[in-house]
């Protein structure tokens, strides 16, 4: 018995091997019917393309996503970010980008432009993207697609392409990371506002161009390193605040003499997080009404800017410790108070605001309600003295740029000795001439400080013995 019986690999060849042929039968069958057809039954045509394209689509592992601009009339979140997240992947195959810039932006948009592929891979998954742009049919205003394009003139969406096994994966890790990381690049190129009221008491913005940041930031290195620490900590527990059901704020006290650098320091906050701020001029504020809505009007991730709060409002309401018949309606009139704003915080933003930082601003933390100051009621209370050692440096290193110089050793040895705040030595640092004239110029500036200083001291003393 010298022939076998076919293996079952060879039988599994032998029938690939016949629907191969079959199916090069069928498209070769098509070609010549569909040439004969084209030619003279474009209708016929259209079909007999449309059901081969269904034959080869059906036997396709591919899928593809269809991402349109606008839902409706609202603008898709997918298509917005995967735009952001694309530009993120300009690869050296990239053949055309698209670059804008209004005026007031600090930093181009660059944005893939219409037609281009762009791959990107997630998890080993291999993604095409495209971006196709046709042009409207502007007399179908059923569409709502159509009639938000008919201001553009051209209907735009994203075709994402994936293997159909990976469907699960796009769909539930993939374009959920990709609206992640968009929201994050968002957030880096943000342009920073600085709102505050305008004459009809509601807020108004302009951008923030503050050059502050902790590195330009004379103040004690301990101190700046806590605060950076906390402010770091604070933007990454959004799950512990859900957790213990409590506001996601965090309250700070700044306090220290004019020139010291409070505002700087918030400005330094506001760059560091990416934060807007809001500039609360608490005595421009008329009633708890009118406060609790301009609160509800601020955004997440803000900065509520309250200073000089000894002179510019009561921290309690003098009538509120005596036994009172106050209606919901009269409390609404009332004066704002500073424990009424502190009480509305915790209120209003616990159920709606996320990421909120409140900064208070004195000059004189001597002049403080201490119920302001008692231990728990600000979550850090920072100190900005007057000029250290460690702080000239850094305003040296800023102004000057530079680290080190044989005339250090005097100018600290007066700064150890006078208080003098870094806005008066930027001031000094400022002034035009040579590092040697400067520090020189420096140097007489402290003497004379110094002087003045100890003259005042002396006064004083004598005043306090006289009484
Ligand atoms: N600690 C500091 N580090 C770097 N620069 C400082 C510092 N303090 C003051 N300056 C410089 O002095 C200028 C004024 O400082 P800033 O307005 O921050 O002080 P302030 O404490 O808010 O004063 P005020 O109590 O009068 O509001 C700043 O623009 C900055 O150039
Ligand atoms: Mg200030």
């Amino acid at each position: 018995m010298s022939s076998s019986a076919p293996s079952s690999a060879e039988s599994h060849l032998a029938t690939a091997k016949t629907a191969l042929t079959a199916v090069a039968s069928v498209a070769a069958a098509t070609m010549v019917v569909r040439s004969v057809v084209q030619e003279y039954m474009p209708e016929v045509h259209e079909l007999i393309s449309c059901s081969v394209r269904r034959f080869f689509r059906y036997f396709s592992f591919e899928m593809t996503a269809v991402i349109e601009e606008f839902v409706g009339f609202e603008p898709n979140e997918v298509f917005e970010a995967a735009e952001s997240y694309l530009a993120t992947k300009i690869s050296h195959s990239t053949r055309r980008i698209n670059v804008n810039k209004l005026e007031k932006q600090s930093n181009f948009t660059v944005t893939v432009e219409r037609n281009e592929e762009v791959l990107d891979t997630f998890d080993g998954v291999k993604l095409r993207w495209i971006l196709v742009c046709q042009t409207a049919n502007k007399k179908d205003f059923r569409n709502p697609r159509d009639l938000n394009s008919t201001l553009k003139s051209e209907v735009r969406f994203y075709e994402l392409r994936f293997n159909k096994k990976f469907k699960n994966v796009v769909l539930e890790s993939y374009l959920p990371f990709v609206v992640k990381e968009a929201a994050l690049i968002k957030q880096k190129i943000k342009t920073l506002k600085i709102f505050s009221l305008d004459s009809y008491s509601a807020w108004s913005s302009v951008t923030l161009d503050h050059p502050s940041t902790f590195r330009t930031l004379a103040m004690d290195p301990e101190l700046k390193k806590d605060l950076v620490e906390d402010l770091d900590c604070f933007v990454q527990r959004k799950s512990f605040y859900e957790r213990v059901g409590k506001a996601w704020k965090r309250e700070y006290l700044l306090y220290g003499p004019p020139g010291t650098g409070k505002s700087s320091l918030i400005a330094a906050i506001a760059n560091h997080l990416n934060f807007d701020i809001y500039d609360l001029d608490l005595s421009s504020v008329e009633s708890n009404a009118g406060l609790r809505n301009l609160l509800m009007t601020t955004a997440n991730r803000s900065i509520l800017v309250v200073e000089d709060i000894d002179c510019s409002i009561e921290f309690k309401d003098r009538t509120s410790d005596e036994p009172s018949r106050v209606t919901h309606e009269d409390n609404d009139h009332k004066p704002v108070t500073l424990s009424g704003l502190l009480n509305f915080v915790d209120g209003l933003w616990s159920s709606c605001g996320n990421e909120r930082i409140i900064v208070f601003t004195t000059n004189y933390i001597e002049k403080l309600d201490p119920a302001l100051l008692r231990p728990g009621r600000m979550d850090m209370h920072i100190h900005m003295s007057y000029c250290t050692p460690a702080g000239f440096e850094v305003l040296a290193s800023n102004y000057l740029k530079i680290e080190d110089h044989i005339l250090f050793e005097q100018v600290e040895g007066f700064i150890r000795e006078t208080e003098v705040t870094p806005a008066e030595i930027a001031e000094q640092l400022m002034r035009n001439g040579y590092v040697d004239k400067v520090l020189q110029g420096l140097i007489v500036f402290l003497k004379a400080k110094k002087l003045k200083n100890d003259e005042a001291k002396a006064k004083k003393s004598s005043q306090s013995l006289r009484t």
